[in-house]
């Protein structure tokens, strides 16, 4: 068995294959140091890497990229459980090879969003070329940093359709967690060389040893692999897949391709493969991180190209690159992404639309994960209906479209897709088949209509102590959860599997486990068909009036809890108003829970004595700002952020 420690990990992608090595037993104090051996080792055997990178890096254009055959190009993904560490070796790994600069201020300079530096998370996967030489060879490393959260693991599968190899970053205090288990199979399913990397080893509990016997048992590994160099040459046509896109308001699409084979120059004639247009290729380059512009750009390399493609739909992710006179034929793209949570986005303003409609273009080009489709309501007018991967996926949408783009929106209760099998003549030609799948808890058909309704399920992981496995088995049962496995990965961490519903885990689950595990448990999952089940549509009144945005879709087990809970965390969300509200979950006409908002009205300008008509003008200027974070239901004023909050339960 072997297994690498960080230090390892150049020498390892350098040499072009696994080599065996001993585990580091030694205790390290300061991770930096055993970053510092690495760059001792860089150094000693590469006395030249500084100054040779220097002079490649400070003339624009000056980068000869032809000196870089496939044999001299690693192309890698740095992927592990969340927190694990991924951002900071890219950073380290930036350092070593002068890509940028050795300071204190550079921490996880990968995570560029403003969403990533808030809630120190990455969501967007980042490319970094590095250079390196060795034995007087020069190599490129291109390195992309990816995210560790599920929500985001569709970002990692399209990196790893441009690369070759991985670095599986495990912490050597948590170890193998759910999303290790996760992001090994969607490299392993890739076939791509898999180097386990244990970090954190400077940690005062760090067992290196223990996580090795992790990997052995859960991955049972066969590490001698051959790392591979990218596939095609310089003497092919040229062919490049299109990994990911984002949208500049200046130049238009600009698409991080990967060059499968072939060459590509700027001035060339290029065509995308789903349009069949053709464009002029304006500029191209590396990604180090930041764009560098190149002449050219070779077969194995990875990189970026801006081509005037001024309209989100001319970039699509998945698509294939050509020279106009050598037509190829067509990369089989990406799997489209599937959407686990639907939920209704609207303007705060009916006039914002148009502004809100170009807003989520542009975003969904750089995160192609999310579906969109035209959706209306009665309460918020003209919207979309969007499908995301996950409630964080959505929300982290969300704050980006108002942090980059600068819209206000009000996100409906999210939903996930059920479907019916429809029994009438009428409807089952309307949807063009006998399945139905709903994605719109309002557009829920009756049971009349319906022969049975499915609902999706997923296969969990959960990965926590032993001492807390009573408390997990417990949560599970109360989800509906039906336990598949148990394994013990070591004396103390054990490996449960469950089959949930997507329903009871797509809220608020991740962060029950987390608190009552203190931390410890982690949770994954996919997909896994749908199942039959009893469902029936709750309706939530406002005053006796149906509120369309916050109709669920429950079973009929979980109606009366989950009605219930609904009213109470709605009471806590809509303030006090100058009548009274009444708030009901309903069945049909059978309401099954109500909670009241006592009238009341915050006289603002109470506490200002004296006639100062400015001060008082002010006030009521911010009471209004205030309520334009409302939406009218009715006469009701709803905080936009009810609509999601309503549907978090509290485990008692
Ligand atoms: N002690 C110690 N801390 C580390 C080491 N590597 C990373 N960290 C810390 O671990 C935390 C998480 O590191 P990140 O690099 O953000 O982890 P990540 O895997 O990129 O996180 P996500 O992108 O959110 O999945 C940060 O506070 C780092 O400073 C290490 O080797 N030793």
């Amino acid at each position: 068995m072997t297994y690498f420690l960080v230090k390892q990990l150049c020498d390892i992608s350098l040499l072009g294959r696994v080599l065996p090595f001993k585990v580091c037993r030694r205790k390290i104090p300061s991770y930096n140091i055993c970053y510092r051996v690495l760059r001792h080792r860089l150094v000693k055997s590469l006395p030249v890497l500084s100054s040779s990178f220097r002079s490649l890096s400070t003339q624009p254009d000056a980068v000869d990229l032809s000196k870089f055959p496939v044999d001299k190009i690693r192309n890698f993904c740095i992927i592990a459980h969340i927190d694990h560490g991924k951002s900071t070796l890219a950073d380290r790994l930036l350092e070593m090879t002068g890509a940028i600069a050795k300071t204190e201020k550079n921490k996880q300079v990968l995570d560029k969003l403003q969403v990533e530096r808030e809630r120190g998370i990455t969501v967007k996967a980042q490319t970094a070329s590095l250079f390196y030489s060795h034995d007087g060879q020069e190599y490129l490393l291109n390195l992309i940093d990816t995210p560790g959260h599920v929500d985001f693991s569709y970002e990692v599968s399209r990196s790893l359709s441009a690369c070759q190899g991985v670095l599986l970053i495990i912490d050597a205090n948590q170890g193998i967690q759910a999303q290790t288990v996760a992001n090994f199979y969607l490299a392993f399913e890739a076939q791509l060389a898999i180097i386990p990397v244990i970090n954190k080893i400077d940690l005062k509990n760090a067992d290196p040893e223990r996580v090795e016997s992790q990997i052995e048992k859960v991955f049972q590994p066969s590490w001698e692999q051959t790392w591979r160099r990218p596939g095609g040459s310089v003497d092919d046509p040229f062919k490049a897949l299109v990994f990911d896109s984002n949208f500049d308001h200046y130049r238009g699409v600009v698409a991080n391709i990967a060059v499968i084979g072939g060459r590509v120059k700027k001035g060339d004639k290029i065509v995308s493969a789903h349009l069949s247009k053709t464009y002029e290729v304006n500029e191209l380059g590396l990604l180090r991180p930041e764009e560098q512009a190149t002449q050219k750009i070779f077969a194995g390399q990875v990189g970026y190209i801006i081509a005037g493609m001024k309209d989100v739909k001319e970039a699509q992710i998945g698509d294939t690159l050509y020279h106009h006179d050598h037509p190829v034929q067509a990369l089989p793209g990406f799997k489209p992404a599937k959407a686990m949570v639907f939920a209704g986005m609207y303007p705060m303003d009916q006039s914002e639309y148009p502004a809100l409609r170009s807003a989520i273009e542009r975003l969904t080009l750089n995160d192609s994960s999310v579906t969109v489709q035209r959706d209306s309501s009665l309460a918020l007018g003209a919207g979309w209906r969007l499908g995301f991967l996950g409630l964080l996926h959505m929300e982290v949408f969300n704050q980006r479209l108002e942090q980059e783009y600068n819209a206000s929106v009000i996100v409906t209760s999210p939903t996930v897709p059920y479907k019916a099998i429809l029994s009438s003549a009428k409807l089952i030609k309307e949807h063009g088949g006998e399945e139905a799948t709903i994605v719109n808890p309002a557009q829920f058909p009756d049971r009349s209509v319906v022969v049975e309704y499915l609902e999706p399920m997923v296969l969990g992981t959960i990965l926590a102590p032993d001492a807390y496995t009573g408390k997990i088995m417990s949560l599970c049962l109360s989800r509906r959860g039906v336990q598949k496995s148990m394994v013990y990965i070591d004396e103390q961490r054990v490996m449960l599997k469950y089959l949930f519903p997507l329903n009871e885990i797509v809220v608020d689950f991740y962060d029950l486990l987390k608190s009552m595990s203190s931390g410890y448990a982690s949770f994954d999952y996919e997909n896994a068909d749908y199942q039959a089940a009893d469902l029936i549509k709750m309706d939530i009144l406002l005053n006796g009036r149906p509120v369309e945005e916050l109709t669920t879709i429950v079973h009929r087990e979980r109606a009366y809890s989950t009605g219930k809970a609904m009213c109470e965390r709605l009471k806590e969300s809509i303030p006090r108003q100058m009548f009274e509200i009444a708030i009901q979950a309903a069945i049909g006409s059978k309401v099954i829970a109500r909670e009241t908002v006592k009238a009341f009205r915050k006289n603002v300008l109470a506490k200002c004595y004296g006639g100062d008509i400015t001060r008082k003008m002010k006030l009521l200027k911010r009471q209004a700002e205030g309520k334009k974070k409302m939406r009218r239901v009715g006469n009701v004023d709803v905080p936009k952020d009810a609509f999601i909050s309503v549907l978090k339960r509290k485990e008692k």
